[in-house]
């Protein structure tokens, strides 16, 4: 717990809230905050601090982090510029890098404070929250009833059942940031997004970093080629790479300290270990069964497509729903939920256009269909960094864009691995969600040099090899030769 007050103000125990809402992440907030724009009065319960996993142990510490770790890289590898701070000269306060990491969370968290949600209009209390029935909620043993409530309670680190691991005093996202000191040596269970961020972070900043990922590859959700692109990169970091093998057992050796035993025989010794294997609902002691929402098979809240549970006055959205567990899907879907529930619209979920990106370097940025799997009939359209001028002005061409289009050229899906590709990203969002073809993308005149050049080159292969179809060279041709005969008529 904080030391953030529990609000008192417009707290009425007797008339029912036109919402609850039970946590205070990020889709809490939006949740709560665009309810109280509708007019709808509102309360919001938070247990712990409001702002959730991204502010204080998510997004926030791990871009800064991946910050200071750049800083370093960069500092490392001048000499192929000809600036020389050789690699032995560069130090790492690691006291100093984390005061970093946590002012950036300082810097942001007045924005998610109870304050502001105050000044939103919404009511805060401080606890934890407990459904006792299908219209009503007890938060530290004052009991409230609502007319309709919103479910944003995220989800927390999830571990493995390998014998031996409960023994050991490892480190998950919701704990690596109170680290003191760099650990020397650290072992990361799961080469997801969490593994390659922080496994970068980490051997970048100085420790000797292994990752351990049960999958055949490194980020097994994203193209295979992007997930080589990072695999490469990790290794240029420093990092060890175990994939393909499953762990059987943890022994451990001492404070924070022991092997892995990996299946195949292989044993990873860790002076740290991080589990980062993913991260499980946060739906236990809640009173859903009271409630009468119910939980699917994954532990996931079910939701219908308008994010209403199985009561139908009960909403849900972000980490503890079973869509993708990324920020920007808990905000857009709490405000889904929410104008649903106090507008009584009929809005559905669409992850037709949901973006996701990876902060590693270089970044891996996604959305749409599969860019190594499309469908019959779809066209994958690939364009290397290396012929992007900006890549090869700044030296960083292992990246890539693949656009999968259909045959009339409607942009459907793309990786981008790169410099920014998570900026990048944004226009070719645009152009999956707003049906976009290829020609529409190849008319926009991009600056130069920007890493845009990758899509937007790539797309104008489109267009040229449409140009080169034997139809549209004998129209050109026929244009072409009137043109001659009309300027040299006289
Ligand atoms: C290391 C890391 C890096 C990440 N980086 C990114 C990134 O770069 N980009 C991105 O899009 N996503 C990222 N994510 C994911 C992102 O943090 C989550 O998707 C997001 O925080 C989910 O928001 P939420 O509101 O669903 O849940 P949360 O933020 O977890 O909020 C839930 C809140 O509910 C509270 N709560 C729980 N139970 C109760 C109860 N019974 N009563 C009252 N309160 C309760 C909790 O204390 C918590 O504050 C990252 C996650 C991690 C771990
Ligand atoms: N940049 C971002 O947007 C970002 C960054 C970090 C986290 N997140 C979110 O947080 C979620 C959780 O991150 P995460 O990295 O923990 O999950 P993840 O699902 O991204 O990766 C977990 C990895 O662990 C592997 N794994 C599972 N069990 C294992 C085992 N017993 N042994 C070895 N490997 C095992 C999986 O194959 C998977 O590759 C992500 O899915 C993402 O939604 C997002």
């Amino acid at each position: 717990m904080t030391d953030q007050t529990t609000s008192t103000s417009s707290a009425q125990t007797d008339e029912p809230w036109d919402l609850v809402v039970v946590g205070g992440g990020t889709a809490g907030i939006v949740g709560a905050k665009t309810a109280a724009r509708f007019g709808a009065r509102v309360l919001l319960v938070e247990r712990d601090r409001t702002g959730g996993d991204c502010l204080w142990t998510g997004c926030v510490p791990s871009k800064a982090l991946l910050a200071a770790a750049a800083a370093a890289a960069a500092a490392r590898t001048g000499g192929r510029f000809g600036v020389s701070a050789g690699p032995a000269d560069v130090t790492v306060d690691f006291s100093q890098v984390m005061k970093h990491v946590h002012a950036a969370i300082q810097h942001i968290a007045p924005v998610d404070s109870i304050e502001t949600l105050e000044a939103s209009s919404v009511a805060v209390r401080t606890g934890t929250a407990v459904f006792t029935g299908v219209d009503s909620v007890e938060i530290e043993g004052e009991r409230h009833t609502f007319r309709q409530a919103l479910l944003a309670t995220g989800a927390a680190p999830a571990v493995p059942p390998i014998p031996g691991l409960a023994d050991v005093d490892y480190l998950t996202s919701d704990t690596v940031w109170d680290l003191d000191d760099l650990p020397a040596g650290l072992v990361i269970l799961g080469g997801g997004t969490i593994g390659c961020e922080l496994g970068q972070a980490f051997a970048r900043l100085g420790s000797t970093v292994s990752v351990v990922e049960g999958a055949p590859r490194l980020l097994p959700r994203e193209d295979p080629l992007a997930s080589a692109a990072v695999a490469e990169a990790l290794v240029a970091d420093g990092v060890e790479i175990h994939t393909g093998s499953g762990v059987s057992s943890v022994e451990t050796s001492g404070p924070g300290e022991g092997v892995l035993h990996l299946e195949n025989g292989r044993q990873v010794p860790f002076a740290r270990l991080l589990v980062a294997v993913g991260r499980a609902p946060r739906t236990a002691d809640l009173g859903l069964s009271a409630a009468g929402v119910d939980i699917g098979a994954r532990g996931f809240v079910v939701v219908d497509d308008h994010l209403r549970t199985t009561n139908p006055h009960i909403w849900a959205a972000g980490d503890l729903t079973g869509h993708p567990q990324l920020t920007h899907a808990a905000s857009s879907h709490a405000s889904l939920a929410v104008s649903n529930a106090i507008l009584g619209l009929r809005r559905a979920v669409d992850l037709t256009a949901l973006p996701r990106v990876t902060f590693t370097s270089p970044e891996v940025a996604a959305v749409g269909l599969a860019s190594d799997r499309p469908g019959p009939g779809l066209r994958v359209i690939d364009w290397q960094d290396t012929h992007v001028d900006r890549a090869v002005a700044e030296g960083e061409t292992s990246g890539f864009t693949r656009l999968v289009v259909d045959k009339r050229g409607h942009i459907l899906g793309a990786t981008i691995v790169g410099p920014r590709a998570g900026e990048t990203l944004g226009e070719v969002t645009l152009a999956v969600a707003q049906g976009l073809t290829t020609r529409d993308l190849a008319g926009v005149t991009h600056a130069y040099p920007t890493y845009n050049d990758g899509p937007w080159n790539a797309v104008i292969s489109d267009v040229q090899a449409l140009l080169r179809r034997p139809a549209v060279q004998r129209a050109v041709g026929v244009l072409a030769r009137g043109r001659r005969w009309w300027v040299g008529r006289k």
